[in-house]
């Protein structure tokens, strides 16, 4: 399987996918005109789409290539990363194809397959699709069981790879996680399935394994003997827009602590894989993943809240029960904050706070470690009162860096000590720009490359975590905070009682 970190020729090589379709089921939607068709855009603009590529959206619409071209265009227009080329465009849109009909409608399957076989002779693909599940939870299996029916799915019949990419969450607790794995996995074979956590793709949060395992200078100090804690936060300043009919049923606890907030906490808690191939990748991840443990006392240590009117960047921002089509008597969650431990010999005793809410003052994902206070400190007590502990913060997004943070002393005549940080960031250090997560991961599933996709067992062993807290939490009402505030007071209080707080992130 080619992997670009296992061999360092491989790195500099382009990858290019062999000639292939990219099938996009909810292509009118949001994800879909936000990201995929900007990443499909961007990738041809690099160069990096086979002669003869091919992508075909579905959807319910009356509609002919032609409308199709027009929706492609407007989305990546306005959401690609890299710079408007025409003649990138010229040549992508005599290659996108539309087909119409809802996810019951067998008829439109069939025309589907029809096309996809069309396709094989007119442009050259030896079979080869991936087909992009962009749709509501609820309608996977409805597809899956179309692609099923017409042997699109079948690599055989077909003569030559089907991949199916399913975006998440999936599933919305163990069961449903099971039920969805059994049904992906016997309708494509285990090896063709592509479960997206778009966090996998960001070029930071592929950087904790280098930053970790390139380096001789972190790992000995990696452990229960130097870290105090480590806190992971996903603040989000935006609400759920328009997303209400999936947002409410979810949560912030499934919509991105089961996977995004874990697969971060994996990715900074795992031991070294004997390799960078993707299955050792995925193991290591799994061991943690599976010894994670909740706190017994949840009362005190699983604090959910959900915003209420306020402001957001000096402006007024409504409360979640006003947001449209949110019912008025919601208790949905869209602040979540937990402490885990992980029950193994590095991690024993350190505590990993994860905290993620919508409405809160700005965006900002980042890892910090929080390293203990040195057991002696030769300094006057007033001066040692003025440092905190040692950081190491990746910070994911935005101004995507490194941050050290130690203490050093304030030049003059006195000892006198501070606080201070020495900043890495991407832009500064780096000419090359980074791709888009979604254009990394189409490209990947083009090309067959799984490491950068939680497995199966991941994906369950996620749900194992998250199904005891949304039990705690069930018939509860959640704390509120203001829009524009870093989430209820409980959730500092969670930590104040061990004498922590949040970093200001
Ligand atoms: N949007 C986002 O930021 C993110 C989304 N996701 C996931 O991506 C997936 C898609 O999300 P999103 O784009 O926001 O959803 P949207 O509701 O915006 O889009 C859903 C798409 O599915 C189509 N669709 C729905 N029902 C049917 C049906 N019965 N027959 C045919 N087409 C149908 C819709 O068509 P129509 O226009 O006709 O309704 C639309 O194209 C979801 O699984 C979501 O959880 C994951 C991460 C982020
Ligand atoms: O998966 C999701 O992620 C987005 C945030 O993604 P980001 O890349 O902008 O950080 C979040 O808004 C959404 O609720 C969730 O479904």
């Amino acid at each position: 399987m080619t992997n670009p970190l296992r061999d360092p020729q491989d790195r500099r090589l382009p990858r290019i996918p062999e000639p292939c379709a990219l099938v996009i089921f909810g292509v009118t939607g949001d994800l879909s005109r936000k990201k995929l068709i900007p990443a499909v855009y961007d990738l041809a603009n690099r160069g990096l789409l086979p002669p003869g590529f091919v992508v075909l959206g579905f959807a319910r619409r009356d509609w002919g290539d032609g409308d199709f071209e027009e929706l492609a265009r407007k989305s990546a227009q306005q959401h690609a990363r890299t710079p408007w080329r025409d003649e990138v465009w010229s040549r992508l849109v005599g290659n996108i194809k539309f087909v119409g009909g809802s996810f019951d409608d067998d008829v439109a399957f069939d025309h589907l397959a029809e096309t996809l076989d069309e396709l094989r002779a007119t442009h050259g693909i030896p079979g080869n699709a991936a087909f992009y599940l962009s749709i509501p939870p609820p309608a996977f299996p409805m597809v899956l069981k179309q692609l099923e029916r017409t042997g699109m799915a079948n690599n055989n019949v077909s003569g030559g790879w089907r991949r199916v990419v399913v975006e998440k969450p999936f599933g919305n607790d163990l069961e449903s996680a099971k039920a969805l794995n059994d049904l992906v996995d016997d309708v494509f074979t285990g090896h063709d399935v592509f479960r997206i956590d778009h966090y996998l793709g960001k070029e930071t949060v592929q950087n904790i394994l280098a930053l970790r395992f390139a380096n001789s200078l972190f790992e000995p100090v990696w452990n229960s003997h130097y870290v105090d804690s480590v806190q992971i936060t996903m603040a989000e300043d935006v609400g759920i827009g328009s997303r209400a009919g999936f947002y409410d049923t979810a949560g912030a606890a499934r919509d991105v602590l089961q996977n995004h907030l874990l697969q971060l906490l994996a990715l900074t808690a795992m031991e070294e894989p004997t390799s960078f191939d993707s299955e050792e990748i995925r193991t290591e991840k799994l061991k943690v993943l599976r010894a994670i443990t909740l706190p017994e006392d949840l009362e005190s240590h699983a604090i959910r809240g959900q915003y209420v009117q306020g402001w957001v960047a000096g402006q007024r921002a409504d409360g979640y029960h006003q947001e449209e089509n949110v019912p008025q008597d919601s208790t949905t969650e869209t602040y979540a904050a937990v402490q885990l431990n992980i029950k193994n010999r590095r991690w024993a005793g350190v505590p990993f706070h994860l905290r993620t809410g919508k409405r809160m003052p700005r965006r900002v994902t980042e890892i910090a470690v929080l390293f203990k206070k040195a057991p002696h400190l030769p300094f006057d007590a007033a001066d040692v009162e003025m440092l905190g502990n040692n950081q190491l913060v990746i910070r994911v997004q935005p101004d995507e860096g490194l941050m050290l943070k130690f203490g050093s002393k304030v030049p003059g005549t006195a000892m006198e000590l501070r606080d201070i940080a020495m900043d890495f960031q991407y832009g500064e250090a780096f000419t090359e720009s980074s791709p888009e997560a979604y254009e990394r991961l189409v490209l990947d599933v083009l090309i067959g490359d799984k490491t950068l996709f939680p497995d199966a067992a991941e994906v369950e062993a996620s749900w194992r975590v998250i199904d005891p807290l949304e039990e705690f939490w069930a018939g509860t009402k959640p704390h509120t905070y203001r829009a524009g505030e870093w989430g209820p007071r409980a959730a500092d209080e969670m930590l104040a009682r061990t004498g922590r707080q949040w970093r200001r992130a």
